[in-house]
């Protein structure tokens, strides 16, 4: 059974297409990471297979049509983190992580406990019991990014969407997110990762979808999406690309002489 399946689904914002005819599946065990250079349409894509924003195409999460479920429904099955990290309430960290709880109220006896070691699991991972009860506003940007990824961990869906979470979080901070991930993947859930680093995109996903202005133009391993053909093409870079026993190292290293701007290429 598939997490998630996008057939043909399209976005169109302004009057133009910023999503075309994107159809791919997410499978259990798997973390794909969503690619592509700024304005290729990842946002978009989440935050129509989030449920926020209108959308041709059909889309379904967990074989269910996404368009039939109540919201507390949707929620139990996706999680998502989005791109934007303001953070309006007055509350704790541990208050705020525990809104990841509210889908699941109301269901079998048992709840609290299950409640209370979501949320203090969801901490742990993302390195935060120390600072459980600190109020949010008093947190460092990438603190806070911390914050908002527990809320959506402890809302424990099968599937999770994240718009690049990575975006302000040091090193260490990255490669323990990027581990979750692998982690949830491992535990038989899916996740659905927008990056711009290659580097963490290429060594810990499982699969990548490459987007280019709205279109999916490349769906697999690592290694057979993030090529120095491709990356010329799509971003104008080079990149040195190597492997090790952990998979695919890839490093930016500087733009394309003489790239042909968008407007050309589309003549
Ligand atoms: N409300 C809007 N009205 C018109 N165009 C929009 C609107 N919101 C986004 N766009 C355009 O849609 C395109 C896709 O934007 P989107 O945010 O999905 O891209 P992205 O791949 O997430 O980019 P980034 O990497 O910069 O975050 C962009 O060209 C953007 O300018």
């Amino acid at each position: 059974m598939s997490l998630l399946r996008c057939a043909r689904v399209s976005v169109v914002l302004g009057g133009r297409p910023v999503v075309s005819d994107a159809s791919f599946t997410v499978e259990p065990g798997e973390c794909v990471g969503l690619i592509g250079p700024n304005g290729a349409g990842k946002t978009s894509l989440m935050r129509a297979i989030a449920g926020r924003l209108g959308h041709g195409g059909r889309i379904a999460l967990a074989e269910r049509d996404a368009a039939t479920l109540s919201p507390p429904s949707r929620a139990r099955q996706l999680a998502y983190l989005p791109q934007d990290r303001e953070i309006v309430w007055p509350v704790s960290v541990e208050t705020l992580v525990a809104l990841g709880r509210l889908p699941h109220r109301g269901g079998a006896t048992g709840g609290r406990l299950n409640d209370a070691a979501a949320i203090q699991g969801a901490l742990a991972r993302m390195d935060l019991t120390e600072m459980r009860k600190r109020p949010v506003a008093s947190l460092s940007g990438g603190e806070r990014a911390r914050v908002l990824l527990a809320r959506v961990l402890a809302q424990q869906a099968p599937l999770l969407l994240a718009d690049e979470p990575a975006a302000g979080l040091d090193p260490a901070h990255q490669i323990a997110l990027m581990e979750t991930f692998a982690a949830l993947a491992g535990e038989g859930r899916a996740v659905l990762v927008s990056l711009h680093d290659l580097g963490l995109a290429a060594r810990w996903c499982t699969r990548l979808l490459l987007l280019d202005r709205g279109r999916l133009v490349a769906d697999g391993p690592p290694a057979t999406v993030v090529t120095a053909q491709t990356l010329a093409r799509v971003y104008g870079v080079e990149a040195d690309i190597r492997s090790d026993a952990g998979g695919l190292l890839v490093t930016p290293t500087g733009r394309v002489a003489n790239r042909l701007t968008p407007e050309s290429r589309l003549r």
